[in-house]
């Protein structure tokens, strides 16, 4: 069983994928920081993200064992444009998607499923996934949702730089040749622009119980 659930940057996927995977039993693969780890592996031997030989000889050389995929570092906003960079070079991508695939199909634990979330994950790495959803939000509401965020975490931003930063992402990750950013015809989108995580917790249930006869346990 295989749930996808795609969207653009902070527009609350994680949460809903973290707290799909915990309500069914199923494991949890985050794909975005996968491509964190090649952008920040990249970064850390001098190289440029947007640079094809570099970007694809990081990815390569991740595995599911790498320490990098643990690391903080991953969550900080230079880790997300050198991701959204690597992200468009189509061997990154091809190189990235066995493993994705193999955690779909073979779930850690011997979890009955599994919940991916990224950009493509609907429409290339898991296309036939038995539920499909589509997360988004306007920019302005995922900018500000990021900048309470960081404040959170005690982390100085600026809110302006954050909402140019996320439309930059916006526009690198939907306007690439390769996978780019858009729902899947089968999925259903989800605007939470208005709604709180648990309504969108709702929402997304009703859904995969409409799809695969599932009900989260308890
Ligand atoms: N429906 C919601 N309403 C308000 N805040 C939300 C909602 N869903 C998630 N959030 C908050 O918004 C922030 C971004 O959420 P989250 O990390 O889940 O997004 P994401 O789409 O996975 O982002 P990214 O692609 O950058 O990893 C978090 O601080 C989270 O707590
Ligand atoms: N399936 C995916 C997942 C992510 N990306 C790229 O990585 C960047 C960081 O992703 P987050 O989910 O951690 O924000 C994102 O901006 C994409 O460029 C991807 O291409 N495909």
């Amino acid at each position: 069983m295989v749930v996808a659930i795609d969207g653009p940057a902070a527009s609350g996927k994680g949460t809903l994928s973290q707290r799909i995977a915990d309500a069914f039993g199923f494991a949890h693969l985050d794909t975005g920081v996968l491509y964190r780890a090649v952008g920040v592996s990249v970064l850390r031997a001098g190289g440029d993200p947007a640079d094809n030989t570099a970007a694809a000889r990081a990815a390569y050389e991740l595995h599911p064992e790498h320490p990098i995929l643990q690391e903080v570092a991953l969550r900080t906003d230079e880790a997300a444009q050198a991701a959204s960079k690597v992200a468009a070079v189509p061997e990154v991508r091809a190189a990235l998607l066995d493993f994705q695939r193999r955690f779909a199909t073979h779930p850690p634990g011997g979890a009955p499923g599994a919940v991916l979330d990224g950009r493509d994950i609907g429409t290339v790495v898991c296309p036939d996934a038995q539920a499909k959803l589509f997360v988004t939000a306007s920019v302005e509401v995922r900018a500000e949702r990021r900048l309470k965020e960081l404040q959170r975490r005690g982390i100085p931003a600026i809110s302006s730089d954050v909402l140019e930063d996320m439309k930059a992402r916006d526009a690198r990750d939907s306007q690439r040749a390769v996978a780019p950013l858009r729902p899947a015809v089968d999925a259903f989108v989800l605007d939470t622009s208005a709604l709180d995580a648990d309504q969108v917790f709702s929402m997304a249930v009703a859904h995969i119980g409409s799809k695969t006869g599932l009900k989260p346990a308890a």
